[in-house]
């Protein structure tokens, strides 16, 4: 990670002549027309909540197949709603997949929108997804969640801060130009999906055959779908952690056994993967298998600086998170452990019983799976060899006569920005417009593949503007976004289009002078 950090680029921002001067010249006669916006948006917040309650009410759930019809309505009304911000939207047909029980179903188009093409304003690409985790009001919602239902300044709702919230105040925020018959300053794209939450299947082939053609005239890329690190502190991120996932597999027979006539002579393939799976961590978070850290990138006493600077409450941490007690007790250890340091969690067994009551019975195959966060400068593959070689080692220990099988299913790698690019310039000026403060400038240690599937492929800049807090409950029960968050984060983006519209003007301008000179 010391390669990728930049950590000069805060001054950089602070004290460049050229950049301050025009800033101040340009915020002067900006604040006007920030005003008006403002005010248009503060007008229209219960126009910008009954959309999101449109939407919510739909139940995009890309997980489970029978609400596939959902997402498919969900999308119709996505495109819509761009088609009548004037934008001119292409849904792209991705066939079919099929599911493990070897049904066929339809994929959901992929808008691709586009909004103006004035050649004297930079190209900003947004990125965000319609489709939701799945919910019940029985999971333990203290509303449907899918009627948006405002409580205490609060919109509880599935999918209201991830991602259909943060999507619509980038579309509001864009309507409000055009409202007020305002110049655009930046010409948009748009991606939206249907199938981020089922592993966005069949998108990064669309990006590989669009590159050359609709990424072409793009010059950046937005995504919010991610959070700040604080329930107040608005945040930029400019990395997340990969991921590792794996199956571990023990198998002793064909048929479940009934334990009072086997249990006690038998190798029971559960008991092999409780020992399996306990050998991968210890109590202290730190992952047992040899090698794993070897390809963790050093640290740096700069980048332990940085992360000192950052604002995070601890308290507020532990309380969003409902535990008693982290594994670290300082900021510092906290926000490496997340961010820069691999983490193994393990998620669940497949084959154990696991209903409530009592079931007396030995499984004849379970599969434990687990995963590992990965940071830069992992390798997938020898992460994969590490593992499969330790779990080999502690299993041929047991002297068990089951078979072990170890497969790795998915391997997502790391992402990390350059922040000096003026993306995150002018983002961290829009946040100070709008919320008065700095942002912090965090990375996220749960794993967003799109992003570095943009970067990868299109080699723009690519950087994640989240306006959701850290309180929001994505994926869970009584997930909200804050009206608060809602429509102040559709301040940020517009005052980022003109941001970044006044930074990419004038780099070119300088560019060009110097071109000249
Ligand atoms: N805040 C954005 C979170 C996005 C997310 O939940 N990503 C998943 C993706 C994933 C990783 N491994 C398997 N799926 C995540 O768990 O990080
Ligand atoms: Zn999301
Ligand atoms: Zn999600």
């Amino acid at each position: 990670c010391n390669v990728e950090f930049y950590p000069s680029f805060l001054d950089s921002i602070h004290f460049s002549p050229v950049l301050l001067s025009k800033a101040v010249m340009s915020s002067s006669s900006s604040s006007a027309l920030e005003m008006e916006i403002f005010q248009y948006i503060d007008d229209h917040q219960s126009d910008f909540i009954k959309d999101l309650k449109e939407w919510v009410a739909v139940e995009s759930d890309s997980v489970q197949p029978h609400l596939r019809k959902e997402v498919m309505r969900m999308m119709v009304l996505a495109a819509d709603r761009l088609a009548a911000l004037g934008a001119t939207v292409n849904s792209v047909n991705l066939g079919s997949h099929q599911l493990p029980d070897g049904r066929v179903l339809p994929l959901p188009s992929v808008i691709l929108g586009e909004l103006g093409k004035d050649p004297q304003n930079p190209t900003v690409c947004f990125y965000g997804h319609v489709d939701v985790q799945p919910a019940k009001k029985e999971d333990g919602w203290n509303t449907d969640p899918y009627t948006l239902t405002e409580i205490d300044g609060n919109l509880y709702g599935r999918g209201a801060t991830d991602n259909k919230g943060p999507v619509l105040a980038w579309i509001n925020a864009v309507e409000t130009f055009r409202a007020l018959k305002l110049a655009m300053p930046v010409n948009f794209k748009f991606v939206i999906e249907g199938m981020e939450e089922a592993g966005s299947l069949g998108l990064e082939k669309l990006l590989e055959e669009e590159n050359q053609s609709f990424f072409s005239d793009v010059d950046y890329i937005v995504i919010s779908d991610n959070l700040w690190l604080s329930n107040k502190k608005p945040a930029l991120t400019y990395g997340s952690r990969g991921n590792a996932c794996f199956f571990v597999e023990v198998e002793c027979g064909s048929k479940d056994l009934h334990s009072g006539t086997f249990g006690g002579i038998i190798h029971e393939p559960l008991l092999d993967l409780i020992a399996l799976l306990d050998s991968l961590v210890d109590s202290t978070g730190c992952i047992q298998i040899p090698g794993i850290y070897d390809g963790v990138a050093a640290l740096t006493e700069e980048e332990r600086k940085l992360y000192g600077s950052i604002e995070f409450d601890l308290e507020e941490h532990r309380n969003n998170c409902g535990v008693k007690k982290f594994l670290y007790g300082t900021k510092e250890e906290i926000l490496l452990h997340l961010w820069r340091y691999p983490s193994l969690s393990i998620h669940g067994i497949e084959g154990a019983f696991h209903e409530p009551g009592i079931k007396t019975v030995i499984p004849a195959k379970v599969i434990g799976k687990f995963s590992i966060r990965q940071v830069p400068h992992m390798d997938l593959s020898v992460v994969k060899q590490q593992v499969a070689e330790h779990l080999e080692g502690v299993f041929s220990k047991r002297k068990s006569p089951n078979t072990l099988k170890v497969s790795m299913p998915l391997g997502a790698k790391p992402w990390l920005a350059g922040v000096n690019d003026l993306l995150y310039k002018a983002a961290r000026r829009a946040i100070k417009t709008v919320f008065g403060e700095d942002p912090d400038f965090i990375r996220d240690g749960s794993t967003i593949p799109v992003a570095r599937m943009f970067q990868t492929i299109t080699q723009k800049s690519v950087m994640m503007l989240p306006i959701g807090a850290a309180d929001d409950g994505e994926h869970s029960q009584n997930e909200k976004i804050s009206r608060y968050n809602y429509i102040e984060g559709t301040k940020l983006f517009a005052a980022f289009f003109l941001e970044i519209s006044k930074l990419h003007r004038n780099s070119h301008e300088t560019s060009h002078t110097e071109t000249i000179n």
